[in-house]
């Protein structure tokens, strides 16, 4: 069950102040400037106990007549589209505009939950003010200040209500999260505009801002994920060093909040440091990832190289090697929906469960053909195997003597498991525990 909150309404009415309260964060850059939020954000909160996504749908470039109208119109369905129930932030300040009106009217049409949240109401002298609201015709209305954060708490228990009416049970079932990751430059935009096909961001020339990352629903071609572009800069004109930071921040937790990591790798420059450290970032953070040599449209495509720039990159991520490695080019499409299917098999290593009879017919076999050294004269034992029930991948070897197993001797197991069972994309953690 996806618990996703949406924030909708126009702009500067506080959206991106109440997003960042409620996900106790700096997902979106406020500014006095109007419009300066750009494209979907989306971060977690958590409101007793229930953890949920909240998605500001903030950031309007253009805002004036009817482009704009057009705009927030596209903004209040892609909402209705993606999110289970939807906040709409009206300004006490401004009373109920034409343009309130409009949103009000798609929302009460589109059937979905909605909990209208008058903002702005920083003291009790305002609530009457506020009564005006009624008149949107949905339902009850919650006063808050997201300045203060005084009333969030009724608007959330009514949120959190409204979750539970969307959907009976409480099991959480999410779909799979895919993230584009990778240097600026890489061709992440255009990887994934290739994708989608068409063109879900609002791209700006405007110098200095920064886009956050994106999240978008795909369900094509048998596949039903949502993929996550990292935040990345605008290449024109002067970032300030916050806005480098919060970048950078961003793309640590893209990584955090996804399954399966698509690294993508600019085939002009090779796997350089900063490629490798994200790689690491990922496998740290034991998510799936699948490596994509982009722009190999501009190198020679003899199968030599693709074999020799192959090596170099297990290479450089070893010890960890088995990760599939895919030469692509979003400006050509050259494989681009290759790179999905792998991803998608990827995801489902992630949640591949071995039986433990299986496990131990393969295992204790691999251990007879090549026991664990002895140690100081005394002869390590390994029992018996099983794979964890944790998240992801993970398996406990049970000795007499655990703390005698060194580190070779477990990527001995580790290499075992991978060639039995397909874990390709995938970290796994193996344990030795005592028995
Ligand atoms: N007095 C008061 N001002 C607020 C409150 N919440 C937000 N503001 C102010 O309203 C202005 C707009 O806030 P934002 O959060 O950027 O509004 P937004 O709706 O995200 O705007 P766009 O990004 O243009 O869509 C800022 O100057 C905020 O400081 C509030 O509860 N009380
Ligand atoms: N030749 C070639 N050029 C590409 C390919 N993919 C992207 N490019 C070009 O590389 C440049 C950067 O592409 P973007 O998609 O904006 O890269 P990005 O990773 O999103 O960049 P940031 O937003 O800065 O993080 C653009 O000029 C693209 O046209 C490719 O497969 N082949």
């Amino acid at each position: 069950m996806s618990r996703i909150l949406a924030i909708v309404g126009r702009p500067n009415v506080g959206k991106s102040t109440l997003f960042n309260r409620l996900t106790e964060s700096r997902e979106a850059i406020v500014d006095e400037v109007s419009g300066v939020t750009r494209d979907r954000n989306y971060g977690k909160s958590e409101w007793n106990g229930k953890v949920f996504s909240v998605i500001d749908t903030g950031g309007y470039v253009v805002n004036s007549g009817d482009v704009f109208e057009a705009e927030i119109n596209k903004q209040v369905h892609l909402a209705i589209d993606e999110a289970d129930v939807i906040l709409f932030v009206v300004d006490v300040e401004l009373g109920i505009t034409d343009l309130d009106d409009a949103v009000a009217a798609i929302l009460r049409r589109s059937g979905k939950k909605v909990v209208v949240t008058v903002n702005k109401v920083d003291n009790n002298q305002r609530i009457p003010d506020a009564q005006e609201f009624y008149g949107l015709g949905l339902g009850e209305i919650f006063c808050i200040s997201s300045m203060t954060g005084s009333g969030t708490g009724d608007m959330l228990d009514q949120v959190i209500n409204s979750f539970a009416e969307t959907s009976g049970s409480d099991e959480e079932h999410e779909l799979p999260y895919l993230s584009v990751v990778g240097r600026p430059n890489v061709g992440k935009s255009s990887f994934i505009n290739t994708l989608l096909g068409e063109e879900r961001y609002i791209v700006t020339d405007i110098a200095g801002t920064t886009r956050d990352s994106i999240h978008t629903r795909y369900n094509k071609f048998g596949h039903d994920f949502v993929i996550i572009d990292t935040a990345g800069l605008r290449k024109k004109g002067k970032v300030h060093d916050d806005i480098e930071f919060y970048s950078v921040l961003r793309s640590v937790r893209t990584i955090e909040s996804s399954d399966v990591c698509l690294l993508l790798v600019d085939a002009t420059r090779g796997m350089e440091a900063q490629d490798v450290n994200v790689f690491n970032l990922i496998v740290r953070n034991k998510k799936g990832v699948v490596i994509l040599v982009n722009k190999w449209d501009l190198i020679e495509k003899d199968g030599y190289s693709t074999r020799q720039v192959e090596a170099e990159i297990r290479e450089r991520i070893a010890p960890f090697t088995d990760v599939p490695i895919i030469f692509i080019s979003a400006k050509t499409k050259q494989r681009v929906h290759k790179a999905l299917d792998i991803a998608m098999q990827v995801f489902k290593n992630r949640k591949n469960r071995i039986k433990t009879s299986k496990l131990n017919e393969v295992l204790l076999e691999a251990v007879e053909t090549y026991p664990p050294p002895s140690v100081k004269g005394k002869y390590i034992k390994i029992k018996y195997v099983t794979q964890l029930p944790s998240p992801t991948p993970a398996f406990a070897l049970f000795a007499n003597l655990p703390q005698y197993i060194r580190e070779p001797y477990k990527r001995y197991i580790e290499n075992k498991i991978r060639e039995n069972f397909d874990f390709t994309g995938v970290p796994i953690q193996v344990y030795f525990r005592q028995k």
